[in-house]
């Protein structure tokens, strides 16, 4: 199976177009409080612009007012919702738009035992390495041999570069692998070297693993 790829927490027109030009999957646009990689609604639309058809884009919030989220919603468009945080399953779907609901592992395995009740129309859980109530993209890894079975598509994130995405995704098998800060030279500066050396290193797994 192909392995899917999100880059997340993109900041630049430009390296929105390498994402596109190396064949990611989905592009991850960040809309919370307090993130190095966080846009304003306008800077939002201009990166949502340079995405095109059947390229995902993907807006993020953790704990944002609804009327923030409704506010982006409205004006990018997006093909999908990533909450981050505490929202609840109302909150998360009533927006109309399919939503990704991340999973927070670094506290242990707590909340992925209950994430798969709690929000049964998520289209898809994004495990991630940070502990419950903390933010993403800063490279937080958990261990790979604990990834529960959630009976909906996985996001593996936390703590993914090019050095060790290969091994990630022989070990979990995920339908797609989230990065941010794995492909950064700062915080929301991507790296296009980075960029290009993370999808060929999951070409490699996927060409190495048993169909
Ligand atoms: O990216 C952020 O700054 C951020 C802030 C607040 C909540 C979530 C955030 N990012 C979440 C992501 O989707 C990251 O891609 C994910 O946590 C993986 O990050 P990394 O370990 O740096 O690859």
């Amino acid at each position: 199976m192909r392995t899917r790829i999100k880059f997340c927490g993109l900041t630049r027109p430009g390296d929105v177009r390498l994402a596109v030009e190396l064949g990611v999957d989905a592009i991850g646009l960040v809309f919370a409080a307090g993130s190095p990689r966080c846009l304003t609604p306008d800077q939002g639309a201009s990166l949502r612009s340079a995405v095109p058809p059947l390229v995902d884009a993907v807006a993020l919030f953790m704990d944002n007012p609804g009327s923030e989220v409704e506010a982006v919603v409205r004006r990018l468009k997006p093909d999908l919702l990533q909450f981050h945080g505490s929202e609840s399953e109302a909150f998360c779907r009533s927006f109309g738009v399919p939503f990704i609901k991340t999973v927070a592992m670094g506290g242990g395995a707590s909340d992925a035992a209950t994430a798969r009740k709690r929000y049964p129309s998520a289209s898809a859980f994004l495990l991630d390495g940070h502990a419950p109530g903390q933010p993403g993209g800063r490279g937080e890894r958990f261990d790979w041999t604990q990834v529960p079975s959630l009976g909906r598509p996985l996001f593996l994130a936390g703590g993914l570069a090019p050095a060790n995405v290969a091994e990630a995704v022989r070990i979990v098998r995920p339908y797609a692998v989230d990065v941010s800060s794995g492909i950064e030279g700062a915080p929301g500066l991507k790296d296009g070297g980075r960029m290009q050396s993370f999808v060929d290193e999951v070409r490699r797994a996927d060409r190495s693993a048993p169909e």
